[in-house]
């Protein structure tokens, strides 16, 4: 989907940096690929035969918990490393190969990098910064595409001021709008929102996304955090133990998770465990297709809170049958601890409902499964 067509970007004024440079003045292609990398640093290895493309205009989020490889691999996409197996191409270029030894520096690959901490230069102001990158363009040209990104951020008022008046979250949006300036192949965004309290994380995050959406920018951002990576993802690529597990859209990445791994690491989940008979597994909630595994097989079945629908049901509150155990307001939805029965053992399970929805502690209650929401593995 083209930027100008995806309705995330449809609130944004026509002109501002559009008016200076196009989107995506590159040619189709992939803008990044990364070609069977590997590499160890002595014992670990932080990648392994990781192949991993960005297409123009996309922005793709390399997920995984700390340790994985996701700096590292954006490193070699940079320039700033070295792979010891493998190929970079940015565009229709090669960057490094190890085969051949081709080597291009982090400063003729023409990518934007955005670490954690916004690195700007304390000497030079706001518009300096952001002009920095940009000694092709006369001085005029350079000072116009400045200050439509920066505008485009929210910073115009703050052009002339220098960065040590800045707070962190501003400061954090013209190290951006200074890695966009001179329209890089790729953006290379390393947890660039990790250092930012919660609500200003979430009004940057979504600025950035609708900024590199405008413009069109190829991204690949690094980071730890699920749900942002399902707030800005076209593509997702999960990595553990320097691999990518399982890459695809978001929606393929949730709703069809490959292994336990990947379904825990988007959240809280309710395990249980059972047997294969007739294609499914019964658990305290209702039976899950298992039609992959073989009869008879020891199943684990997780299943996530927000599959679970609770009713209340009128009769005795002597826990006779499935129960509230406990109800939290988290917001925008109710976090439910119940009591679940399966013949004669009971079970504990979380159901997250959307809205205000607390039924009282003791409360008899009847469970049902959307069973979308549900996965079996072998154990
Ligand atoms: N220069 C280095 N020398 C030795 N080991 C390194 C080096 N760089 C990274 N590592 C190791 O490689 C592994 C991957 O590190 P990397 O920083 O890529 O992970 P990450 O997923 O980005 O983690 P985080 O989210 O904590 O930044 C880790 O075990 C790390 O300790």
């Amino acid at each position: 989907m083209s930027a100008q067509h995806d309705p995330l970007v449809s609130r944004f004024p026509a002109g501002g940096v559009s008016a200076v440079q196009s989107p995506c003045p590159y040619p189709a292609g992939e803008a990044l690929a990364l070609e069977h990398i590997s590499h160890d640093f002595d014992t670990v290895t932080a990648a392994e035969d990781i192949n991993l493309n960005v297409e123009p205009e996309e922005l793709v989020c390399l997920l995984g918990p700390s340790g994985c490889g996701k700096t590292t691999l954006l490193r070699f996409a940079a320039g700033l490393e070295r792979p010891q197996h493998g190929r970079v191409r940015i565009g229709e270029q090669l960057m490094s190969d190890s085969q051949s030894s081709t080597w291009t520096p982090p400063e003729q690959r023409q990518v934007g990098l955005v670490f954690q901490d916004a690195v700007l230069f304390p000497h030079l102001s706001v518009l300096e910064n952001v002009c920095f990158g940009l000694p092709k363009l006369s001085a005029k040209e350079r000072e116009q595409r400045a200050r439509a990104l920066l505008a485009q951020l929210g910073l115009a008022p703050f052009a002339e001021s220098f960065p040590h008046v800045l707070s962190g979250g501003q400061q954090q949006r013209v190290a951006l709008a200074r890695a966009l300036a001179p329209s890089p192949r790729i953006m290379l965004l390393d947890e660039p929102f990790s250092g930012l309290d919660a609500r200003l994380r979430d009004r940057i995050r979504d600025d950035t996304l609708h900024l590199l959406k405008r413009n069109g920018t190829a991204t690949l951002l690094v980071t730890h955090d699920p749900e942002e990576a399902l707030f800005m993802a076209d593509r997702i690529a999960v990595m553990r133990n320097g691999r990518i597990i399982q890459q695809g859209r978001p929606t393929e990445i949730y709703c069809h998770p490959i292994d336990p791994f990947v379904v825990r690491f988007f959240g809280d989940v309710n395990e249980l465990q059972g047997v294969v008979a007739n294609g499914r597994v019964e658990t305290p909630v209702g039976p899950v297709e298992a039609q992959h595994l073989p009869e008879g097989s020891q199943a684990q079945v997780l299943i996530r809170p927000e599959a679970l629908r609770v009713e209340q049901r009128s009769g005795p509150r002597d826990h006779t049958g499935s129960h509230v155990l406990m109800s939290r307001l988290l917001g925008g939805a109710s976090f439910i601890h119940l009591c679940v029965h399966q013949g004669n053992d009971e079970f504990h399970m979380h159901a997250h409902i959307p809205g205000v929805y607390l039924p009282e502690r003791d409360d008899p209650i009847d469970v049902h499964l959307d069973a979308s929401q549900a996965f079996v593995f072998p154990l």
